[in-house]
């Protein structure tokens, strides 16, 4: 009898059932008969291999059939699906549900959305006493391989039966080696955090996209000089895994074209999964603000439409002559530059990260998850795609104050985007003036701006509406509605 099973021997599926087997857990691994074939054998020949490299044996045994893939499952059975979200994993509970008993645990490992993860954990328990639970898995094929971050949801029950698994597991961070793991919360918390961290993830790749950008326009410089630039910031505070892997892109040779850096021949439209897109409406579902995940989403979208960017190039092309804003011309200046871009960085990162965890916090507020937001950032320290230095200070922040509803009020945190906006408008300003899209750190910039406004100009807002909609107004001086008769008399000379 085997100890777990994995569903699915995909990419993620395939690695996740090595990492489980080489922790010393016996697999049972399956796969949809009509693929079985090659999914199944490469993950075994792969079992063979890299378990004799390590001089292990790891232990995965194939299944052609549901039922014996689970008949093959010690009780209570622990299943953990890697297959797409959706319908996929409807039909697959539903067969399971068939031949699982009482108290056995499904895990959807996918990146679903939460109400459908909160659906599914409440029917599967109330018609079948199964736990489903929903669990966010971050750091793509070789995080799954040697240890991602894991963001599990569901009952706390289910956590305990399958927390030996997933400890041993996950990404270790930290002075202690501690594993990347920890229950999240009841329902659909863990694919909800997981959904926020990817907002995180397109707001941190379109900072960093800009900042290349930036270097090539403003100080001409080259993929080299660039990727010297990151990997030189990411031994400071900035350092983090997408910091990491871009120097390496930038350096990347292609092998289609001997000399050139593939980078360079890569088409300029990107894709998306639905993740980010997700984070944002489910932003404006509880009323919050994530400007800067939403401007990286944009920017995907506006990047998309190709065709009419190289229209618009022509006919706005010559539109653009700079204005002077430059605060670093000449080599001697590009130094400062340079430091004020690195400035640019790490307030948008405090800013995009402070939005998230600020809408991570109002929906756990919202739906009742009791989330903590402290471990959370534990969790994302290692194994995932944002993991970032950052993460241990946002982590010390939430520990002080667990309540609070944002970063910005954390005193170490004030102190630095304190300094570190100075960098921040500097770039904005000068791409503004060379005609420079900086979306992403622009959105932060402002989103800075308008949350230490104690007034804004809402009260204008407020006014049109009652103007035109009689949606009344609330006063600063007195309690209750307000509506007044704006229309301008017939003789006003306004
Ligand atoms: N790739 C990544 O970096 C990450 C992916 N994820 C998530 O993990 C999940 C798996 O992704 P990934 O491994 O990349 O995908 P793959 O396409 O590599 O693998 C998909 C797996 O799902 C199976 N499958 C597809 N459709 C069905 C179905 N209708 N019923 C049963 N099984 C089905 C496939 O089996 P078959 O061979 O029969 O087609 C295959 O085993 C997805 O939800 C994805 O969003 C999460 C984090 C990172
Ligand atoms: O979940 C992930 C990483 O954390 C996946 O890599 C995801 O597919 C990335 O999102 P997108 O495809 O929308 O860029």
């Amino acid at each position: 009898m085997n100890e777990f099973g994995v569903f699915g021997m995909g990419t993620m599926g395939q690695n996740l059932a090595l990492n489980i087997a080489e922790r010393g857990f016996r697999v049972s691994a399956y796969n949809r008969p009509d693929k079985f074939q090659a999914r199944i054998w490469e993950a075994l020949e792969r079992a063979k291999i890299e378990g004799s490299k390590e001089g292990k044996s790891m232990m995965i045994e194939a299944y052609t059939s549901l039922p014996d893939f689970v008949s093959s499952l010690t009780s209570p059975r622990r299943i953990l699906l890697s297959i797409p979200s959706g319908r996929p994993v409807d039909d697959t509970l539903e067969a399971l549900a068939q031949l699982l008993s009482k108290g056995d645990v499904v895990i959807d490992s996918g990146n679903e959305h939460f109400i459908q993860t909160e659906r599914r954990s409440k029917m599967m328990l109330e018609k079948y006493q199964i736990h489903h639970m929903g669990m966010g898995v971050s750091g793509g094929e070789y995080g799954a391989r040697n240890g991602p971050s894991l963001m599990p949801g569901g009952t706390k029950e289910s956590w305990q039966r399958v927390s030996d698994v997933l400890l041993a597991i996950a990404a270790k961070a930290g002075p202690n080696n501690e594993s990347c793991v920890k229950w999240v919360g009841p329902g659909g918390s863990g694919h909800y955090v997981k959904m926020v961290h990817n907002g995180i993830e397109y707001a941190d790749m379109q900072f960093i996209a800009e900042a290349y950008d930036f270097m090539r326009h403003i100080y001409g410089m080259g993929n080299i000089e660039i990727a010297a630039v990151f990997s030189n910031w990411n031994k400071g505070r900035l350092r983090s895994y997408l910091f990491e892997i871009t120097s390496e892109i930038l350096i990347k040779e292609d092998d289609q074209q001997s000399g050139n850096f593939l980078l360079d021949a890569i088409l300029d439209q990107s894709g998306q999964k639905g993740t980010g897109k997700w984070t944002v409406q489910e932003a404006a579902n509880i009323g919050m603000a994530v400007p800067s995940i939403s401007a990286a989403l944009e920017a995907r979208f506006t990047s998309a439409r190709k065709a009419e960017r190289v229209m618009c190039d022509k006919v706005y092309s010559r539109v653009v002559p700079p204005i002077s804003v430059r605060g670093h011309v000449g080599a001697t200046a590009k130094k400062a530059g340079l430091e004020a871009l690195e400035e640019a960085l790490y307030a948008s990162k405090i800013l995009a990260y402070a939005q998230g965890f600020t809408m991570i916090k109002a929906a756990s507020d919202e739906f009742k998850w009791n989330i903590c937001l402290s471990d959370l950032a534990l969790i994302w320290r290692g194994g995932c795609i944002i993991r970032a230095n950052l993460l241990n200070g946002i982590s010390a922040a939430f520990k002080q104050v667990p309540d609070s509803p944002s970063l910005l009020f954390d005193s170490s945190f004030a102190e630095e985007l304190f300094t570190a906006q100075k960098g921040l408008r500097q770039v904005v300003l000068e791409a503004v003036g060379e005609g420079l899209a900086m979306p992403g750190l622009a959105s932060s910039l402002s989103y800075f701006d308008s949350m230490r406004r104690s007034r804004c100009p809402a009260n204008m807002i407020q006014a049109q509406r009652d103007y035109f909609g009689a949606h009344t107004f609330k006063r600063i001086d007195k309690d209750g509605s307000f509506h007044a008769t704006w229309a301008r008399p017939v003789n006003s000379k306004l």
